[in-house]
């Protein structure tokens, strides 16, 4: 493959869906295909030296819906008739478990259970209505395209909203908005969704209209999303880019002029309290203390109005074991790293385990750090108070 081709994460032709194998970009680009509801959740879920085979917040709630309406819609030609087609309750006992086992894939991100919960509510209403099965079925199938389909242009409404406050914001401090410098973290493309992203939409669209000076990112250890992936999409988009080590945010802010931190999010708490790969407190502390404006960009999937503060999200305890591999092209001496040779290599000395090694997979930063949550229906500004009203955009 080329450098620079940009592969989706997820692709579909009718009922068949694959994923690109995200272990072993950006130097092999490798499709897998997904047959069942299992090889669904073991790809989001599983971990296969180093991390999962998919991931991103709404990527994975893509693949589970589209992996449940693939098998029913393949059961839905199958011949003879299979038997839980034959009632609204039997369909409800054969997708119900199915849902509950999707859901339990990965317990941060909120877009997966969202999708989930809204799979089963077409399904409980059409168990109240006494749908015919077949018909139920072809919802389902239905709404589970739309919830992958839904993605890519919600993630375009947001960049606009986003990118176009982002100027607005800086023109009103006095400053000149036709080059923006804006960091990010972790990987929030078209490989974490199903396409344009969501925080690096925003850095798209800043792009796409002129705006963009510099996207700055972090490799964003242990799993290096940022080195890895940020670094194969802006390559791919053409867009000027520095990446930095996660331990220099801090340089960066003191030497460098930047015009906003840019970020996803997992879960949004309903005071704004704010769930996001491991590594984006520390940059929301450092943005404040050199009052760089602190953006998240995130669907309004991913707010989660049931839960009042961050204090209620559960935070993902990866595998120690990932913190201490590092998994990659053999390098070949010339910083052309060999694109077939793969290695995973072991960073510590032998004799860690569990016991001796943190590794959780998000942190939480606090509602009274971000100036903005932008979502498809718009922007919700930080109060001078610390608070952020999401009431306008969810
Ligand atoms: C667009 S999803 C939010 C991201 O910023 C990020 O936290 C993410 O990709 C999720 O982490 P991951 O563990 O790679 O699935």
């Amino acid at each position: 493959m080329s450098g620079t081709s940009l592969p989706l994460s997820i692709r579909t032709n009718g009922d068949d869906i694959e994923i690109v194998n995200q272990l072993l970009l950006p130097h092999v680009v490798e499709f897998l295909q997904i047959n069942t509801i299992e090889d669904a959740h073991d790809a989001i879920k599983t971990m296969k030296h180093i991390h999962t085979q998919i991931r991103g917040a709404p990527a994975i709630a893509s693949l589970a819906a589209l992996a449940l309406a693939s098998s029913l819609s393949r059961a839905l030609t199958a011949s003879p008739a299979l038997p839980f087609l034959s009632s609204p309750e039997a369909l409800e006992a054969h997708v119900k478990p199915q849902l509950d086992f999707l859901f339990t894939a990965r317990p941060t991100a909120v877009n997966l259970g969202a999708a989930t919960r809204r799979l089963a509510r077409v399904l409980a209403q059409g168990v109240q209505a006494q749908t015919d099965a077949r018909s139920l079925a072809a919802a389902l199938v239905a709404e589970g395209r739309a919830v992958a389909d839904e993605d890519v242009g919600r993630n375009r409404e947001m960049a606009k909203h986003g990118a176009d406050w982002l100027v607005r914001r800086t023109e009103a401090a006095g400053e000149d908005a036709s080059a923006l410098n804006v960091m990010t973290v972790c990987n929030t493309g078209s490989l974490a969704t199903s396409g344009y992203g969501t925080a690096l939409g925003l850095i798209t669209r800043l792009l796409e209209t002129g705006k963009l000076g510099k996207a700055y990112y972090t490799q964003t250890a242990p799993y290096h999303q940022g080195s890895r992936l940020t670094a194969f999409e802006l390559q791919a988009l053409k867009a000027p880019s520095v990446m930095i080590c996660d331990t220099m945010v801090g340089s960066l802010f003191q030497h460098h002029k930047l015009h906003a931190v840019v970020v996803g999010a997992d879960r949004i708490a309903k005071n704004g309290d704010t769930a996001n790969k491991i590594g984006t407190y520390n940059a929301a502390v450092l943005a404040a203390r050199h009052k760089i404006p602190f953006i998240v960009v995130a669907p309004v999937s991913t707010v989660d109005l049931d839960i009042p503060d961050g204090s209620h999200i559960p935070i993902e305890q990866r595998p120690w074991i990932e913190a201490c591999l590092v998994r990659g092209a053999v390098y070949d001496g010339e910083a052309k790293a060999t694109k077939s040779e793969q290695a995973v290599v072991m960073l510590t000395p032998p004799g860690l385990d569990a016991s001796g090694v943190y590794n959780p997979g998000f942190d939480v930063t606090p509602a009274e750090l971000i100036s903005a949550i932008v979502t498809e229906r718009g922007v919700a500004v930080g109060g001078e108070d610390g608070k952020i009203d999401l009431s306008a955009v969810v």
